[in-house]
């Protein structure tokens, strides 16, 4: 099955992006003169309630199973809206929303609004992730956990490095404790014992270098106090229906979060985070 209400972003320099209201989720990420660049996985399912493997999945308004909403929240499993979609003279942008519903107000009591405004241009795609809290006053604020689960799509993961965390300290989801990363991120010779799932906290604007042998993304976040790098491993990828028994070494997740604070919005308060994705 192939999702069905997608939006092709083409820049006049050729730079490409596709995004799927279902989830609000971009789904293929081509630069200019380049390849794709996302993984997103072939046994991925489209359908309504459930999230898309891979691309780029929008975890709103909690992250992971830090509370009580099903994992991740609801904002990558529901239908959002194509609010505007245009091809400027050096770009191309759409813009999506999702505003609260019954189904959202059933386990999540809060008016809000949600923009996810996807731009590709060159060899940069933008994903900035705007919410209000549109509540009345006196009305409770919103206090959220969110990310931008960016699945990268790597050739071999043995070749992969990731530079720009060294000196955070992070949580180790699945050891369970936290500790302190002293230097880059190889994930070199790690194969076969693979099982990633880290939460750095404070990186704050500091971009993250991920090499794989010649080619380099560089990662920028504004907004987002925290990252998360994320791969299953494939002991844990055997255990996805929706991922290929080999996907774990085609990807890695690199996402920009906030997790380890929050975001408070009081009725009226906004919120913008934005990851940007260049190949130098
Ligand atoms: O399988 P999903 O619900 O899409 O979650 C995929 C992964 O997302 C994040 O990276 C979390 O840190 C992981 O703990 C989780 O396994």
């Amino acid at each position: 099955m192939t999702p069905n209400d997608t939006i092709r972003l083409t820049a006049p320099d050729g730079a490409t992006a596709t995004v799927a209201l279902h989830g609000g989720h971009v789904l293929s990420w081509v630069p200019a003169r380049g390849v794709e660049q996302l993984y997103l996985s072939p046994r991925s399912e489209y359908a309504p309630g459930k999230a898309i493997r891979g691309g780029v999945p929008v975890c709103f308004p909690q992250f992971a199973e830090r509370g009580p909403l099903p994992k991740h929240g609801f904002a990558r499993t529901m239908a959002w809206e194509l609010m505007s979609q245009e091809q400027g003279k050096d770009d191309a942008l759409a813009v999506l929303r999702l505003r609260d519903s019954e189904a959202t107000r059933a386990i999540w009591p809060h008016a809000f609004e949600l923009e996810l405004s996807v731009r590709v241009s060159g060899r940069t795609l933008d994903i900035e992730l705007a919410c209000e809290n549109t509540g009345q006053e006196g009305d409770a604020p919103l206090r959220f956990t969110t990310a931008l689960h960016t699945y990268l799509r790597v050739g071999d993961l043995d070749a992969v490095s990731v530079e720009g965390l060294s000196g955070l300290r992070y949580f180790d989801s699945i050891k369970q404790a936290e500790a302190l990363q002293r230097m880059d991120l190889l994930l070199t010779g790690e194969k076969g014992v693979l099982d990633l799932d880290r939460i750095y906290f404070d990186l704050k604007e500091r971009p993250l270098l991920v090499t794989e042998d010649r080619r380099q993304v560089v990662i920028q976040q504004q907004g987002f106090d925290d990252a998360v790098v994320w791969n299953p491993g494939p002991e844990r990828c055997a255990k996805l229906a929706d991922m290929p028994p080999e996907g774990w070494s085609e990807m890695l997740c690199v996402e920009a979060a906030n997790v380890g604070r929050p975001v408070e919005l009081a009725p009226g308060e906004s919120w913008v985070g934005r990851q940007s994705l260049s190949l130098p």
